[in-house]
């Protein structure tokens, strides 16, 4: 006997040679137009599928979940970060969950690295000046701007991408600082030169850079709060390229206006894709429009993930990249 292919819903356009091979491999159904599901369209996706391949703009949360038909039973995310699908209820109702983790590891530590160059160097504003026309010639106290080699970075959140940013700002001539739930095993510290501080208070305080690299969770929802960017100091900067959420928003933008903070890099903001107009119009900070990882063959090999981990679900198998409430 045959056996049936399962449902596969899509909900936004994938690159090509992904969306050809899971129409070779499944029931796809795909979204053409890339335009982003309506609620509706998503509670029919839900309805309908065996499997739902949703991504980071997609709110997969109890309301929708609520709705689901018998048939679906795993949510194969195109995306590392899981905070669009309430992966509890999930749990709860026998919809596994798996993310694409490791291969946007290297792209988004890069693009990490290109905002920690670009802001206190004020790559932005020297493109601008040139474009206006503004360029009288080379001096000597023109468009000046800081040095990271020397300087200490201090990463929040020292998982694959954390580390890799390390990696980088230790070629770079920055000494590494880290705060994370856990400790790193000590060759890892040890590879790195990395300094490990219990306190996140105390690591802010002493930082030129800080990173974000910790996933969104409701333990990590303004985990950098008003009070804690007070701690930073004045000519520090802020690169965000994880998740909008985990700083507050308006504070930084208080801190940033009044001059107690340096600059900042952003690719992520916490009411994406709305970007607070007064951010735009800083000159000491860059924002990017959530292309951390956007590169081709992270693309793909995204979606070679989320092939694998509906093919091993449907062999029976658990799924390599599963999410567990526990794992948040
Ligand atoms: O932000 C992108 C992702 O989480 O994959």
């Amino acid at each position: 006997m045959v056996k049936k292919k399962p449902v596969v819903v899509v909900t936004r356009k994938l690159p090509d040679v992904v969306e050809t091979r899971m129409r070779e491999l499944f029931e796809t159904r795909l979204n053409e137009n890339d335009r982003p599901l309506s609620q509706a369209e998503l509670v029919e996706a839900v309805r309908t599928a065996d499997v739902l391949v949703p991504t980071v703009t997609d709110r997969i949360d109890s309301s929708i979940l609520s709705q689901a038909g018998e048939n679906l039973k795993l949510i194969a995310n195109f995306g590392n970060g899981v905070d669009n699908i309430d992966v509890v209820t999930a749990n709860n109702r026998g919809i596994n969950v798996t993310n694409t983790p490791g291969v946007l590891t290297e792209d988004t530590a890069d693009m990490t690295m290109a905002l920690m160059l670009a802001v206190p160097r004020r790559l932005a504003t020297g493109i601008k000046a040139l474009e206006a026309g503004d360029w009288a010639g080379w001096s000597p106290t023109w468009m000046l701007g800081h040095r990271i080699w020397g300087k200490r970075l201090g990463i929040i959140g020292m998982g694959r991408i954390g580390q890799a940013v390390a990696r980088r700002a230790k070629a770079f001539g920055m000494s590494i600082h880290y705060h994370n739930r856990r400790r790193l095993s000590e060759n890892i510290e040890e590879d790195l030169e990395a300094t490990y501080w219990e306190s996140l208070d105390q690591m802010l305080a002493r930082m030129d850079v800080v990173s974000i690299h910790c996933p969104h969770t409701p333990g990590t929802f303004h985990l950098l709060s008003a009070r804690r960017l007070k701690l930073l100091k004045k000519d520090a900067y802020v690169v965000n390229t994880a998740r909008g959420e985990v700083i507050d928003e308006n504070a930084l933008i208080r801190m940033l206006e009044s001059g107690d903070l340096a600059g900042a890099g952003l690719d992520v903001f916490e009411h994406e894709p709305a970007v607070n107009p007064k951010l735009a119009k800083m000159e000491n900070v860059l924002l990017l429009p959530h292309m951390g990882s956007a590169t081709i063959e992270g693309r793909i090999e995204m979606g070679e993930k989320v092939i694998i981990n509906i093919r091993t679900f449907m062999d029976g198998h658990r799924p390599p990249d599963r999410v567990l409430p526990s794992m948040l």
